[in-house]
């Protein structure tokens, strides 16, 4: 792992990804309050600017609730990067949803267990257990169970919280297809986060020979850390003060 120092400073020559929850806004047990801390939404304005545009939030949340969070003068990826919004652009009203199948077995994997909900964000749905830890593994034997039946879709376990995703609900896949849409394929790929999800971009990013970097502690493919959202938010108005 390299350390803080060795990070590269960001110019014309990168394209910086970084991830919502717990890499730019900390975590919470109700993710419908969390909200970018004070300050940074200007941050990352002023950084977009100094990066001649090129930054872009990458988020499991849908692309609705993404940009109600975020200043909609930057890209904006949602749902692991099933829906895209430019620059400016506003979400669509309508999106695609999950099949019949998975809104079934959503209501059947959480039945009886307290504390535990079901967030659908059209194609995928993710079930959060941050108030009952103890449910995790009965919520996770139901839903494997289930997905079996359900052709194209996976579990993946992130921080309390298990999704069922479409094989294109993928930050790895999101990272590859920004680069192209934006126009930044000439560019060194820069990603930031703290997740599961976030790994599949790391791959990408090491393979096209950009810089990948892990927020807080666990293991990582990612070859930098950072040590939570403070010091993301640190290094974040640095670059963009230089
Ligand atoms: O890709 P991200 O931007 O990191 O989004 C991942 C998921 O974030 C949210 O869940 C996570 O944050 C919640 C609020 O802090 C927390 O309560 C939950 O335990 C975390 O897993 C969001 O609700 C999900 O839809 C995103 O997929």
């Amino acid at each position: 792992m390299n350390t803080l120092t060795d990070l590269p400073d960001l110019d014309h020559r990168h394209a910086l990804f970084l991830d919502f929850d717990g890499t730019l806004a900390p975590l919470q047990d109700d993710a419908s309050t969390v909200k970018l801390p004070d300050g940074i939404a200007e941050e990352l304005t002023r950084l977009k600017d100094a990066l001649g545009g090129a930054l872009i939030i990458i988020s499991g949340r849908d692309v609705r609730d993404l940009s109600s969070r975020v200043p909609n003068t930057l890209w904006r990826a949602g749902t692991h990067g099933l829906e895209i919004c430019a620059p400016g652009e506003s979400p669509e009203d309508t999106r695609s949803a999950a099949p019949a199948t998975l809104t079934a077995l959503a209501e059947t994997a959480i039945a009886g267990l307290d504390h535990v909900h079901a967030e659908t964000k059209g194609e995928v749905i993710a079930f959060h257990y941050r108030l009952n830890p103890e449910a995790a593994p009965t919520l996770q034997a139901r839903l494997e169970a289930g997905l079996a039946n359900i052709d194209g879709y996976k579990l993946q376990a992130g921080k309390m919280i298990f999704e069922a995703k479409p094989a294109g609900a993928n930050k790895g896949k999101a990272v590859e297809k920004l680069l192209v849409l934006a126009a930044l394929e000439d560019r060194m790929p820069v990603m930031v986060g703290d997740d599961t999800t976030d790994e599949d971009a790391f791959d990408v990013v090491n393979r096209l020979g950009g810089v990948s970097i892990k927020v807080g502690k666990g293991e990582t493919r990612a070859t930098y850390r950072l040590e939570g959202p403070e010091a993301v938010a640190d290094w974040i108005k640095r670059q963009g003060r230089k």
